[in-house]
């Protein structure tokens, strides 16, 4: 007897669930259009229920917006049947990089006292790069919610990240030829500087979130995410269209998304094994592992488990490293401690020395000067 494989069309169990709670008795889809119901709300948040405090990130735009109603309302519901919620704080982030932003983190501020959340208004303050100023803002809002989160005691930073982002994500990874890795798009719930990041409504559409802050009749500021049409983001969106009659929809990225995430588990487990097994010691600063060992692996769990050496080794705020790079240092060094041969490179800040064993220590490089002189 044939058994059945796996559906095509079934979407991630996280989707499934929801739309299983959030069904009507009659067991009809839920509308694109259609407000997040408190039962779905309770499903997306039960994973936070015994957090030790929540820092919601609300820029003013209609999905953060969202998220402060659902998480303010699930608090105050839970409590009220007497279940265990944590405390919320909300933090806004004004980069003074637009005359409006303040207005908009007032406008925040007062949606945060009205459901009694305490709020705080960030400032980047400081010269701004003339070039990169976006990933630089990025870079400098995340470090102030989570000194903000530390601060408060707080142990996750909540972003309202929504399936349009996820699917927009992909795409443009898609695009950039990343990996497996990169193709699983958001991550729901990371680890950051000792902290966690929760983006606990990855799996809702955009236009559910907009149609929670239109029931509630809490206005947004003109959405800040926008962007220019005719680059990046903005030109793909404005082509999704396109691309979904073609058959790159929503929920098909989506479903790629959830399944490279899958597979990106897994090869992360036999990374686990694979480092154990070539000897491998790291700690913040440097490393050292049995290249000839980890050269025995196939080739994605050795470019990765170099990599994840490389990532302990560095700093927290350094660049990621690009896959090209360490997928030539990676088969560099296999090849050469596969010939009993030294060799010596550096990448992304470390200097990696291969010695005629096969074992290969990786250091941070020093710096030019003393390069020069030594
Ligand atoms: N100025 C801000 N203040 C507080 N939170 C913000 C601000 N801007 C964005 N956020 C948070 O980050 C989420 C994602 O926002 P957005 O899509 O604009 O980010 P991005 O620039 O694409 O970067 P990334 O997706 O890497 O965070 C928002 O839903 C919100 O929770």
């Amino acid at each position: 007897m044939r058994r059945a494989g796996p559906s095509e069309e079934a979407g991630s169990p996280q989707e499934e669930e929801i739309r299983r709670q959030a069904a009507g008795p009659d067991g009809r889809r839920v509308s694109d259009d259609a407000p997040v119901t408190a039962g779905e709300a309770d499903f997306l948040f039960s994973g936070l229920a015994t957090a030790a405090g929540l820092l919601l990130a609300v820029s003013g735009g209609p999905d953060s917006l969202a998220l402060l109603y659902l998480a303010a309302r699930w608090r105050a519901e839970g409590l009220a049947r007497g279940e265990q919620r944590p405390p919320l704080a909300v933090a806004v982030v004004d980069h003074r990089l637009r005359p409006e932003a303040a207005g908009e983190a007032r406008m925040v501020m007062a949606r945060a006292r009205a459901v009694g959340a305490p709020g705080e208004i960030l400032i980047w303050e400081g010269d701004k790069p003339v070039s990169g100023v976006q990933e630089a803002a990025r870079t400098a809002r995340y470090a102030l919610l989570l000194a903000e989160a530390r601060r408060r005691g707080a142990s996750h930073v909540l972003t309202a990240h929504h399936a349009d982002d996820l699917a927009e994500t992909v795409l443009m990874r898609l695009c950039a030829g990343s990996g497996v890795a990169g193709l699983a798009g958001i991550a729901p719930l990371a680890q950051r500087e000792g902290l966690w990041l929760a983006r606990p409504l990855l799996s809702l559409p955009k236009s559910r979130l907009v149609a929670v802050c239109a029931a509630a009749g809490w206005d947004w500021a003109v959405d800040p995410g926008n962007r220019d049409p005719r680059k990046g983001r903005g030109r793909l969106r404005r082509l999704a269209g396109e691309l979904a009659a073609l058959g790159l929809s929503r929920e098909r990225l989506l479903r790629l998304a959830a399944r490279a995430a899958r597979a990106d588990a897994a090869l992360e487990h036999m990374v686990d094994r694979a480092l154990a097994d070539a000897g491998a010691l790291g700690s913040a600063g440097g490393f050292s592992v049995d290249m000839r060992r980890l050269g025995e692996q196939p080739a994605e769990i050795a470019v990765r488990g170099l990599g994840r050496l490389m990532s302990g080794a560095r700093g927290a705020g350094d660049a990621p490293l690009r896959l090209e790079r360490l997928e030539r240092a990676t088969e560099r060094l296999v090849a050469a401690a596969g010939a009993g041969r030294p060799e010596t490179l550096t990448l992304g800040g470390l200097a990696l020395r291969l010695d005629r064993h096969g074992v290969c220590r990786g250091a941070a490089e020093p710096p030019r000067k003393q390069r020069a002189g030594a």
